[in-house]
Order: structure tokens, then sequence, then C-alpha cells
């Protein structure tokens, strides 16, 4: 303790310390800018059990048919966008084959196809922040569409023309709650590198967990019944300059937790056919019980308990039932998820990208500028259950 004590009071710790507080920002970091893209491929929801169990060819099952009708006319989804046609399906027999493994050829279209749309996406973000893409200081990647060596966040580099000295971090398999882990990352990125600026970029195919119909894993056609396929990018950075950034919200606090006896509600196991994953019968239920109390854990050392409809919110859209047990565990007036709700009806659960979307539309209907001092509430959900909160306030004049 002694020398603790001594260390501490020493010059050289007092040189260290101005020498780290030189190396961080002043201020919280910003969202500077924001780009989402889909692939071209749209299919309305009206229309989706006979395209996928045209595609697959399953029409016998009509059973399952009808079951996933039902589903997807109570879904609130209008339509989706894939990166997989019926062209690239009829080649690869071994997608709608259960029996015959997959991963390989799920991974070599993924290695190309994930950074292409990032890059879409990035691409966006870079031109609404206005600076060169060579500015980028910092990338966090997710995905759990692909998994390589090099990575995404490599190919992504390189397709944006970023500096060779860009410090990397790729997430993956972290489930829908990507989105909102990549953000807090990359506050804590631009908030402890002064002058950071930090591109997110979250891309994901559904082609990883497509797979045919079938009476023994009915689970099968919520996945297909929901997810759809999208890339969302942001840039991050703190103490923005006047002249030349426009900041959109200031991330004022970011927080994760898990629901107590929760790590059945989602479950992803990478195997030979691709990526199983199961939302339970009782996600909803459990958000629906757990997530005032995750509130009040997040954001009551902040003073922002209770009052939650003086906030704005950007709720991942994990499913209409999802953001009805948002809605009903805060009591939110209905208007709190219009964003939310339209997200998830023009383009489905895109998974980690989503609640990026849903930021974008926010800005975009203006919400964020009503409410208590603008701000708002970014709310991830994934596998663990996992709650992923990120305080936000509306920058002045965005
Ligand atoms: C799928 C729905 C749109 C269907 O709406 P409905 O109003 O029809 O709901 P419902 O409960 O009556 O369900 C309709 C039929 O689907 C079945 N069903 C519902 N949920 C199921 C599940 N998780 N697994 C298997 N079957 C399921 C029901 O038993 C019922 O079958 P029958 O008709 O035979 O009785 C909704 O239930 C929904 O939004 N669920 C939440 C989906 C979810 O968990 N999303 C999170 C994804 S993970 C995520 O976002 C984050 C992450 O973890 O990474």
């Amino acid at each position: 303790m002694a020398l603790l004590g001594n260390l501490t009071a020493s010059p050289t710790a007092a040189i260290i310390r101005k020498m780290r507080q030189a190396q961080r920002a002043d201020g919280p970091a910003s969202v500077l800018a924001i780009g989402t893209a889909n692939p071209a491929n749209c299919v309305r929801q009206d229309e989706y059990a006979d395209y996928y169990f045209r595609v697959t060819q399953k029409q016998h099952l009509t059973k399952l048919k009808s079951k996933l009708n039902r589903i997807c006319d109570r879904s609130a989804i209008k339509k989706r966008y894939f990166h997989h046609t019926e062209e690239l399906l009829q080649h690869h027999p071994e997608f709608i084959d259960r029996t015959l493994p997959s991963l390989d050829a799920r991974m070599d279209i993924a290695a190309t196809a994930v950074p292409d749309l990032a890059a879409a996406a990035a691409g966006k973000a870079i031109a609404e922040w206005g600076r060169p893409a060579a500015d980028i200081t910092h990338l966090v990647v997710s995905t759990y569409s692909g998994a390589h060596m090099p990575g995404v966040d490599l190919r992504l580099a390189s397709l944006l023309g970023l500096d060779p000295s860009v410090r990397r971090t790729m997430l993956y398999l972290n489930g829908c709650s990507s989105g909102s882990a990549a953000l807090r990352v990359a506050k804590d990125i631009a908030e402890n590198n002064r002058g950071a600026r930090v591109l997110v970029a979250c891309a994901e195919l559904t082609l990883i967990l497509f797979r045919a119909p079938d009476e023994a894993h009915v689970d099968t056609i919520i996945m297909q019944a929901l997810f759809g396929d999208g890339a969302a990018a942001v840039i991050v950075g703190a103490e923005p300059d006047a002249s030349a950034e426009r900041p959109i919200f200031e991330m004022v606090a970011a927080s994760q937790s898990v629901i107590p006896e929760s790590t059945h509600g989602a479950v992803g196991r990478l195997r030979e056919d691709g990526l199983v994953f199961n939302p339970s019968f009782e996600m909803p239920a459990l958000i629906r019980e757990n997530i005032e109390q995750c509130m009040a854990d997040a954001v009551g050392p902040l003073g922002l308990s209770g009052g939650w409809n003086d906030l704005f919110w950007a709720v991942h859209p994990g499913g209409r039932a999802i953001l009805d047990s948002v809605e009903a565990g805060l009591r939110l007036e209905p208007k709190k998820l219009t964003a939310s709700r339209h997200v998830l009806s023009e383009y489905g659960n895109m998974s980690g990208p989503t609640v990026i979307f849903v930021l974008d539309e926010i800005r975009r209907r203006r919400e964020h500028v009503v409410g208590r001092h603008g701000l708002g509430v970014l709310l991830g959900l994934g596998p663990g259950v996992t709650v992923e909160t990120m305080v936000l306030r509306a920058a002045c004049g965005s």
C-alpha cells in the first residue's frame, strides 16, 4: 500500500495521468451519420409462404404452409429483402436438404456478400458525414452471417478505401443485440481516443439460417417468417468539428444486462447445415415481465426511471410480439414505438442492423426532438437474454 501511495504521488504518476488525459476526448461521443442498405430481392410477406414452400419444394406440407401463412399474416411485416434468390437456391440443393452439409457453401457466399452489403451502408454514412473515408480511425464490424480470417472488417476497409492504419474490431455471433453492442464499443473508443472517428458496420444475411420447412422442427418457420437481410452503418465521434460535422444524437450512457434465468430464451448453434437459431416461445413473456426492472437498473442511476413516455424509444423489433411486450412492460403510449413498428413492417427483423434502421427512422420522423430534454433510449435485445441500453440525447439543431 505504501509503495502504491508513493507511486501515485510521484512526478511520474502525474506525467502519466496528464498523458492519459491528453489521449481522451473531453465531450461525449455522438452519432455523426447513419447509412442503411438492403439487397435487391424483395419478397412480400403475403406471398412469402407460397414462395418459401415452392423454392424448397415442400408444397405437400400443407398444414405447415397454412401455419406459416397465419404467422405471416399476424407478423405486422409487409415485406423483406434477401441476398438469396430462387436462382441461387436452385444452384445449391444443400441449402434446402437438411441432411447435406452446407456450411462451406454458405461461408463462401458470405465472404463477399456480407462486406459488399456492409460497404453499401457504410458508403451512405460516409457520404452523409461529408469527410474523406481516410479520416476514419477505427472500424467496428459485427455479423453472424459468416466467419473468416481475415474477416469482413479487412475487406470492408479495402472496399471503402480506409487508411491501412485503421484499428479494426470484429464482433461475431452477438445475435440481434449486436448493433447496440457495436455502438457501445464505438462510444467507448471515441471517448477514450481524442480525435477518433469510428465507423460501425453491421450486416446480416439470412442465407446462414435458410433451410426447408420440416414437421419435426416447427420453429424453423418462425425464423423464416420474421428475419430479413440488411446492413447499417454509423459514424461515431466525440468533440464534433462544428464547421464540418453535424451530430445527430449524443451517446449519453450505455449499459448491458441479462434477464435472470433466461439463457434458453434465444439460442443459436453453428452447425454443418448453417446457423440454427431458436427464439423460445417464452421470449415475449420474458421481456414483458423483466423490461421495466432492466430499464430501471440501466437508467435509474441517471435519474431517468419511470416517466418512460417522456423519452423517445428506438427498440429492436425482434417480432410483433416483442414490441407488444416492451410496450406493455413499460406502459408506453402506442406512438412511442412507431419507428420500430415501421422498420419491422418494411424490412422484418434484420438482427443487429435493425435497431440502427430504427434510429435512422426516428431522426427522419423527428421523434427525438419531442419529450424530456430530447432524451431517448436505444434498446437492443439478443441471446442471453441480453438487454443493451444506450441513453441518447438529440443533438442541438438535429
Ligand atoms: C411469430 C409471431 C409474429 C406470431 O404471431 P401470433 O400472433 O400468430 O402469435 P402466436 O403466439 O399465436 O404464434 C402463432 C404460432 O406460432 C407458434 N410460435 C410462436 N412463437 C414460437 C416460437 N418461438 N417457436 C416455435 N413456435 C412458435 C405458436 O405456437 C403458434 O402455433 P399454433 O398456431 O400451432 O398454435 C409472434 O409470436 C412473435 O412476434 N413472436 C416473437 C418472435 C421472437 O421471439 N422474436 C425474437 C427473435 S430473436 C431476436 O430478435 C433477438 C435475438 O435473440 O438475437
